[in-house]
Parts: C-alpha cells; structure tokens; sequence
C-alpha cells in the first residue's frame, strides 16, 4: 500500500469550493475569495459541472492555490485530480475506494475520507488515507446527508480516538468553528458559513481566527 508521505493537513479552516452552493460565482471566482481570506486548504466540490468544464476549472483553481501556496483537493474525482495536478482528493462512500484513490495518486498526495465513527476512521488509515472527514456536526441544508447529526460531544470521542485528523464537517461556522476546533478538530470544514456571506473573503478571516481563538482555549 502507498503510505502517505508528507505532514498533516494544515490545521484550521478549511473550505469547501461547491458549485452547489451560490452557483451565480463561477468556482474560479469563490476560489480567488476564500483564498484572499487566508485560506490554507480549498477542496474543489463539482456535483453539477460537466467533467470538462469541471477539468478546465480544476486546472484554474490549481494553478490559483499553487500561487497562494494553498492546498488544494478535489472532491470524488481521482481522473480530475490527477489531470488537474491538484494535491490530493477527497472521496466518500460514492466515490472510488480510498485505497484505489491512493494507489492512483501515489505517497506524494492527500487522500481523504469521510467516516461516520472511530471504526470507520481505522479503515481509512488502513486504506492509506491521510485525514477523515467526520460529520455531520451540526444540521446542514447544502448535502442530504446519509447519517445522523452527530453533534459536539459524539464528534469529540470520535476525535479522541482517531488514528488520524479529523477534518470536522456539516453546519459549521462562525457562532460553532471555535467550539468545533475545541473539541480537537484538526480542521473544520465550511461551505455555507463563508461562500453565503455578504463578504466571503472577510469571512473567512473571521472564520480563520476563530478557530485559533477555540484551538487556544482563549
Ligand atoms: C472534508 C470533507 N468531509 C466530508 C465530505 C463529504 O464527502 P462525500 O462523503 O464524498 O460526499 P460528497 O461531498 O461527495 O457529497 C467532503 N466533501 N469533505
Ligand atoms: C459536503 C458535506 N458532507 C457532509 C457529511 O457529513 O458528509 S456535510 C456537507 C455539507 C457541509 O456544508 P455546510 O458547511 O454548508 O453545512
Ligand atoms: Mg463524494
């Protein structure tokens, strides 16, 4: 199996790029704002974009994170990732196993997938993923999501006893991402919070540090 090779996630917040969600911005357009808000970490979520287009898309945003020095994932599409050159995927249930999404991309980037429970987090670090994402935290209206809102506490034995990071998702924002980075999140995942603001980029520097406020206990 191809181990991962290289250090953790950037801790902090880490965003979502979804064409479900404001589809009026282009992705290339959300992508230049939440990245000009500090953004460390920007997954790519294509649920409605015709694979070309979406591949055009990828590459553009790619190119912006590597600029910025920004990680950037592809969600469910391993073929896209790859031909994007972006750092890594992020898949589910739906999506390819974790273990064939590795053995595509190689040791050299991310693999994430989303778990439900600390069972769930051991098979995907058995599958050679780098980080699980763990929700749905709080209620969400952006996914139909196939599990029960887990809240604060369920998510934080989760985390205690994840052999790997725990990337927290679903309703998170700006009055719960300190509670969440409390609860040992090593990200906390947003779509909603930041690309519905008024003003996203400004957002996601309030996002940004509130999480560091929650992390620090200040
Ligand atoms: C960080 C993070 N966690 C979970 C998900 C959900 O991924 P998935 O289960 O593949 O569902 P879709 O996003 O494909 O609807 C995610 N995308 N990112
Ligand atoms: C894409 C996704 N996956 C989830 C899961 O629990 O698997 S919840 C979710 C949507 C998160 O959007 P928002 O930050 O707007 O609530
Ligand atoms: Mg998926």
């Amino acid at each position: 199996m191809n181990a991962p090779s290289h250090p953790h996630l950037p801790r902090g917040l880490y965003l979502l790029c979804d064409d479900t969600v404001l589809p009026e911005l282009s992705l290339v357009d959300k992508a230049a704002r939440l990245v000009a808000g500090g953004a460390r970490v920007v997954q790519l979520r294509m649920k409605r974009t015709p694979a070309r287009e979406a591949l055009a898309a990828a590459r553009q945003v790619v190119a912006l994170c590597r600029r910025e020095g920004v990680l950037c994932l592809v969600n469910d599409r391993v073929d896209l990732a790859l031909l994007a050159d972006a750092d890594g995927v992020h898949v589910g249930d739906e999506d390819v196993p974790p273990e064939d999404a590795r053995a595509l991309l190689g040791p050299g980037r991310w693999v994430g997938v989303t778990v439900r429970d600390v069972a769930g987090a051991r098979a995907a670090q058995a599958a050679g993923a780098d980080y699980v994402g763990l929700g749905p935290l709080f209620a969400t209206t952006t996914k139909q999501v196939p599990a029960p809102v887990m809240g604060l506490e369920a998510f934080a034995a989760v985390v205690r006893e994840s052999p790997l990071p725990v990337v927290g998702i679903g309703g998170v924002g700006l009055a719960n991402i300190a509670r969440v980075a409390a609860a040992g999140a090593h990200c906390a995942a947003v779509v909603s919070d930041a690309l519905l603001a008024a003003d996203i980029t400004e957002r996601v520097r309030l996002l940004m540090a509130a999480f560091e406020q929650g992390r620090s206990g200040a």
